[in-house]
């Protein structure tokens, strides 16, 4: 596959090493306007750096743009006509709806929309994919490309912006909650790494026993719980302070200034 990140910054950067370290590419293209930041990427060898996005769609058969959104309109401009029938265009562009692109580029292009997050640069995107019609056929195949790199959930476009909220976004909401379990966990009495250490998997564990056993997290919870214990000691307080509310009010926040965002 000849796949062009367009935009190689914080997100473009982590798709490019998650599909590079997946062998997802047969050759790629990395755009951005200042190029000595990426410089080592080089060291893959079937990679290549370049300002000029024209020449990187003209070698490539999929495109994810990766840029900010009040760039992406006028570099759609530019290369709309090099694109051919063969070309998937995938956006991973927070707001900026299938019709708008569609009125750049035409309702006759294969057409995605991918919300992945940061954790694809070590395969453990959750990524969500939506398309215009023509794009649908293709959809099967950017699952593909986002399959080896994490999870992937097809769903419809309405959705997008909740998406970005829960799984974009959501990687910073999971960071401060493992950054607060460590600072619990140094106050305890374990040093700064040690305490990240258990944060860090006891997180990650918690996720894979729900992915593995299918379980509700209050059954997992129940597991947990002794009666008159320490852990519903804790869970208590930590209600009692409005652990869940708050995490709940600040996914609300975030999907309404990224629906402020898209009306401005
Ligand atoms: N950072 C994240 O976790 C996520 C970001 N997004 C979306 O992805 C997009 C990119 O976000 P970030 O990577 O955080 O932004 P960023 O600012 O780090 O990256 C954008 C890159 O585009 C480059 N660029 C600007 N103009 C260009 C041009 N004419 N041609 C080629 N490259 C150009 C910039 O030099 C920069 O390196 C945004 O639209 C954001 O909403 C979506 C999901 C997650
Ligand atoms: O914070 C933001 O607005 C962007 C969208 C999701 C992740 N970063």
């Amino acid at each position: 596959m000849k796949i062009a990140i367009i935009g190689a910054g914080n997100l473009g950067v982590s798709i490019a090493r998650g599909i590079l370290h997946s062998g997802g590419a047969t050759s790629m293209y990395l755009t951005r306007r200042n190029l000595s930041a990426i410089r080592e990427l080089e060291a893959y060898g079937n990679v290549t750096l370049t300002s000029d996005n024209r020449e990187a769609v003209a070698a490539a058969d999929i495109l994810i743009f990766a840029v900010q959104p009040g760039h992406f309109g006028p570099i759609l401009e530019s290369i709309k006509d090099l694109l051919h029938e063969n070309h998937v265009v995938i956006s991973t562009i927070t707001g900026f709806g299938i019709e708008r692109i569609e009125s750049i580029l035409g309702a006759d292009r294969h057409i995605i929309r991918a919300m992945p997050n940061t954790a694809i640069s070590v395969g453990r995107s959750m990524t969500c994919l939506c398309a215009n019609e023509k794009g649908g056929k293709r959809l099967e195949l950017a699952s593909a490309i986002f399959n080896r790199m994490g999870h992937t959930m097809v769903i419809p476009e309405n959705r997008m912006q909740a998406a970005t909220v829960i799984c974009a976004s959501g990687i910073a909401f999971w960071m401060r909650l493992i950054r607060a379990t460590t600072q619990g966990a140094i106050q305890l009495g374990f040093d700064a790494r040690e305490a990240q250490e258990l944060a860090m998997h006891t997180c990650h564990g918690a996720a894979e026993l729900l992915i593995e056993s299918g379980s509700h997290p209050e059954e997992e919870i129940d597991r947990v719980t002794t009666p008159m214990g320490c852990t519903i000691e804790g869970l208590n307080e930590m209600e009692h302070q409005g652990l869940s509310s708050s995490l709940i009010r600040g996914v609300v926040a975030s999907f309404d200034k990224i629906s402020q965002i898209r009306k401005g």
